[in-house]
């Protein structure tokens, strides 16, 4: 199995990692524009082998589409972050370029890859890649509700003062500070619902704390996150390689689900060998449902800058 993972970067560098140290992987290509950067991050990352144990071999490219020749996944990172104060949404005018791009030349060495996207705005990149490349709908996979849930489960865990692993939990919708839908009402700690044990204002709180997960990292840092993107990514690419048929979230082309057509957003879908394999569409509360619906007007607005 062999993965490309494009942008040596933060989020790049930190999702090879993850994916090598799994060690489910015969093979890690990053390949990044700046000279040399990426051959120097599969070097370190390679004498971190013995010292953790895996045998992926990971290596290095500066922008030679060839060396990915015949990747069976394809991550994309590559563009820039924002910085603290910016919306994720500011960064298209940069982004789409480099994501257009990046996925043709992805394409013209590896035709049967399955893509990731991780680069922001992630929904509208990921409509971006749909509209440019025209791969079926399952092998492309916009990367955001999986983080989200994973910080939610965080805030979740801090507020009942519980382990995380008691914790279940999903968030759907657009990957933006306003936009995401945490499922509050369908998540547990060991199947009973966390209502029993949270008020509805510190269920609002640990809501809106998720929301802007990624803005507060980002005015922590000066730049955006990547321990938690990487590690998303990874478990991702894992229910892939490994055709685990897991449940995520994901950004995937909506054609009537959640009453939703012609947007790429994010909704629980089960992942295996053939990328997303099934939608799943749950029932919404009608609260769930209007907010669903007002993030998929955001999504559709910032769809709207793109050049097509
Ligand atoms: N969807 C999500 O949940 C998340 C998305 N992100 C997004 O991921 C992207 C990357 O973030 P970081 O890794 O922190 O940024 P970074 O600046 O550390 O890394 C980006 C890398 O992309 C490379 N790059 C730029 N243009 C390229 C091209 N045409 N071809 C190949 N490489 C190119 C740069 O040289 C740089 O090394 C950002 O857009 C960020 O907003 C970050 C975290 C989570
Ligand atoms: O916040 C950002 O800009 C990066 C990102 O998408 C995240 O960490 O959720």
């Amino acid at each position: 199995m062999k993965v490309t993972v494009v942008g040596a970067g933060a989020v790049g560098a930190s999702c090879a990692e993850y994916i090598a140290i799994k060690d489910f992987a015969s093979e890690v290509v990053i390949l990044d524009i700046k000279e040399g950067y990426a051959e120097g991050k599969a070097m370190d990352l390679m004498q971190t082998a013995s010292l953790n144990g895996f045998d992926t071999k990971i290596t290095g490219s500066t922008n030679d589409y060839s060396k990915t020749a015949d990747s069976h996944i394809a991550v994309i990172t590559s563009g820039i972050p924002r910085k603290p104060g910016m919306t994720r949404e500011e960064l298209i005018g940069i982004n789409a370029g480099i994501v257009k791009t990046v996925s043709s030349s992805l394409l013209e060495h590896s035709p049967n890859v399955i893509i990731i996207v991780v680069s922001n705005p992630m929904d509208t990149m990921t409509y971006l890649v749909h509209k440019t490349t025209g791969l079926p709908k399952n092998r492309i996979i916009g990367m955001g509700g999986a983080l989200d849930s994973a910080r939610f489960k965080y805030r979740l865990a801090e507020a009942m003062e519980a382990p995380i692993s008691d914790i279940d939990g999903m968030v759907i919708g657009g990957h933006s500070d306003k936009g995401m839908v945490p499922l509050t009402s369908h998540a547990t700690r060991n199947s009973i619902r966390v209502s029993e044990f949270l008020s509805d204002e510190r269920l609002e709180q640990v809501a809106a704390d998720t929301k802007v997960g990624g803005a507060t990292l980002t005015g922590l840092l000066g730049t955006s996150a990547w321990y938690a993107p990487g590690a998303a990514v990874s478990a991702l690419v894992q229910a892939i390689a490994c055709d685990q048929k897991k449940m995520f979230p994901c950004s995937t082309m909506l054609e009537g689900e959640y009453g939703l057509n012609d947007i790429c957003i994010g909704v629980p879908v089960i992942l295996g060998k053939n990328g997303i394999e099934k939608i799943v569409d749950i029932p919404l509360s009608d609260a769930e449902k209007a907010k669903m619906q007002e993030s998929a007007e955001g999504v559709t607005k910032t769809n709207g800058l793109l050049e097509l």
